[in-house]
């Protein structure tokens, strides 16, 4: 099996010392830098708590990608600094496999015309467990026979994009499967703004935040008579690390962006 360079930015995030763990175990990936605010000109085993590789920190992401031979950035970082590392890592020719969620339409769409115009694969997956892919895919096949829906994310509280990546992707999914819908009542007022929760094309998105929580989501179909609820939890960050590495794997064979990794699955 041959070797893949990754550089991991927001090493010592929840998402980042996660992937560190799992890049450790899978000996056809090497660590060669990691990308984090802090501790720049340290290695990754000087930092308390984070893995034993000798890869060096850097802050400067342009001197990173300058100075490192690299096939894979993984982002887990911010929704602002993700997207500005995945445009430079094209830049440099480096492919992007991105969990960093709350990147706009726009930013998207930018992203792929670049990846086109490099002929570099991208993969931005708003939900990297197998169990959450699986809940939007059901949810866009249930939505062609019970088109009223609403989705219930919650997340833990430290969480800064809301809608979550995943309701959204979710609402978007759905969106594909139904004709346009308003739900509700055509009269119904708000009496506390934001009552109702988000609207993407009709639906509803309630978003929790709760100390205690990961990560999970519930998509309710209402009809006559009865509901249909798909539900699905993450209860450790583990979860979502089988995707990560389906990612890193799958985008050194692309020439251009995938978003959403049921794309990858067979
Ligand atoms: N696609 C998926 O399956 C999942 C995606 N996520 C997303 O991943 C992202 C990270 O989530 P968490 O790890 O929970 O957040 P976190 O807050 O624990 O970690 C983010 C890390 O990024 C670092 N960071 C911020 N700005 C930086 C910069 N300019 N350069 C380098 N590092 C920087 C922070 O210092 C922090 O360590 C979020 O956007 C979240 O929504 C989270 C879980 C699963
Ligand atoms: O911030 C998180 O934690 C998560 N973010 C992603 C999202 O916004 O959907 C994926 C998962 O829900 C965890």
């Amino acid at each position: 099996m041959s070797n893949t360079n990754v550089i991991v930015a927001g090493p010592r995030g929840k998402m980042g010392s996660e992937a560190l763990r799992m890049i450790e175990k899978e000996e056809q990936f090497s660590l060669v830098a990691c990308i984090d605010r802090k501790n720049a000109g340290l290695k990754v085993q000087d930092v308390e708590g984070l893995p034993a590789f000798d890869a060096p920190i850097y802050d400067d992401v342009e001197q990173c990608f300058q100075d490192v031979q690299a096939d894979v950035l993984i982002d887990l970082t911010t929704p602002e600094f993700g997207y500005k590392h995945t445009r430079l890592a094209l830049e440099y020719g480096i492919r992007p496999v991105v969990g960093t969620t709350g990147f706009t339409k726009d930013q998207l769409a930018e992203l792929e015309d670049l990846a086109e115009k490099k002929e570099l694969g991208v993969v931005i997956a708003p939900n990297f467990a197998l169990g959450a892919v699986l809940m939007m895919q059901f949810s866009k096949w249930a939505a062609k026979y019970f088109p009223d829906v609403e989705i219930i994310e919650r997340h833990h509280d430290q969480k800064l994009d809301a809608p979550s990546g995943t309701a959204v992707k979710t609402a978007e999914l759905i969106q594909e499967a139904r004709e346009s819908k308003q739900q509700g009542h055509p009269d119904e007022k708000e009496t506390l703004e934001g009552a109702r929760g988000a609207d993407l094309d009709g639906m509803k998105i309630h978003s929790v935040r709760l100390p205690g929580l990961i990560a999970h989501q519930e998509v309710v179909f209402g009809s006559n008579g009865q509901t249909l609820t798909l539900k699905h939890d993450s209860y450790h960050r583990e979860s979502f690390m089988s995707g990560v590495k389906l990612a890193v794997e799958h985008v050194l064979k692309l020439d251009v962006l995938v978003y959403g990794l049921e794309n990858l699955l067979e």
